[in-house]
């Protein structure tokens, strides 16, 4: 992935917050919130697999490919537009999403684009807040917070359900629950940079706690270890 020109000349220490876990256990929800609180810039990474997922569907390939997963995560970019399609939120894109995000070449290729958006956040923002499944352990190891947010995979494919009819997307609820185990076993047993709670991240089950709740939560440990304060 080529490098943006547009968030260089931020502050060099940024505030860092990692947020991983499973798929719909409310990372990105949680993230989104936490960044509009601090005033801190997000970045989704799971969108980034997506598009190279249906990047190599597109041009016809198997995601499980190598060489054509690693063609396709070099050639994307920050402002390519496939990275705002709705496309990428179909099952079809996170399973292939989870197949590429299991090459190594596709994980070097994104690494450095989401290390920069951690020290230079775009706009000057004092912070930034990256979910994912390695942000804690791999991507940003030296993170301020981390959190770990997870939820038991019925919950999680619940919520999974609703949002796609939310969105217009046609689902199955069975399809989306196999989905959900296929790519949680997938994720967590690569070989490189596989799904788990870094050590010193903070675990939050959110089985049964709403969002709001969770956003109590994670402000409250953000602030024991950065001693910041939400702003807005
Ligand atoms: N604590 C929660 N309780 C109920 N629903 C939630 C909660 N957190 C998120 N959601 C909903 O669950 C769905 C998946 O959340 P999302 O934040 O996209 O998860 P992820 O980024 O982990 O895939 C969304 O529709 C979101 O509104
Ligand atoms: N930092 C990341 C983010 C996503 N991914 C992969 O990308 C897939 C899609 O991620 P996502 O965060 O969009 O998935 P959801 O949690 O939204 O369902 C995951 O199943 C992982 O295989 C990853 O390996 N590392």
């Amino acid at each position: 992935m080529t490098q943006p020109l547009s968030n260089q000349g931020a502050p060099a220490r940024t505030v860092v917050v990692a947020i991983d876990g499973p798929a719909a256990s409310g990372k990105g929800t949680l993230s989104q919130r936490i960044a509009d609180a601090f005033g801190f810039a997000h970045l989704d990474t799971g969108v980034l697999y997506r598009a190279v997922g249906v990047s190599v569907l597109r041009a016809g390939g198997d995601p499980a490919d190598n060489a054509a997963a690693a063609h396709a995560a070099y050639d994307l970019h920050p402002e390519h537009p496939i990275l705002r399609e709705v496309a990428l939120r179909t099952d079809e894109a996170a399973q292939a999403a989870s197949k590429v995000a299991a090459v190594p070449e596709v994980r070097a290729a994104l690494l450095d684009f989401q290390r920069r958006f951690a020290t230079h956040p775009p706009g000057g923002a004092p912070g930034a807040v990256l979910d994912g499944r390695d942000i804690g352990t791999v991507v940003c190891p030296d993170a301020q917070a981390k959190l770990f947010i997870t939820a038991s995979v019925e919950v999680r494919a619940e919520r999974r359900l609703k949002e796609l009819q939310r969105r217009g997307i046609p689902a199955i609820s069975s399809d989306v629950l196999e989905d959900m185990k296929t790519r949680d076993a997938r994720d967590s047993q690569r070989a490189v940079a596989p799904l788990r709670p870094a050590a010193d991240a903070f675990v939050l089950d959110t089985s049964a706690l709403d969002a709001d709740q969770v956003f109590s939560m994670a402000v409250a440990h953000i602030g024991s270890k950065t001693g910041l304060k939400p702003t807005a």
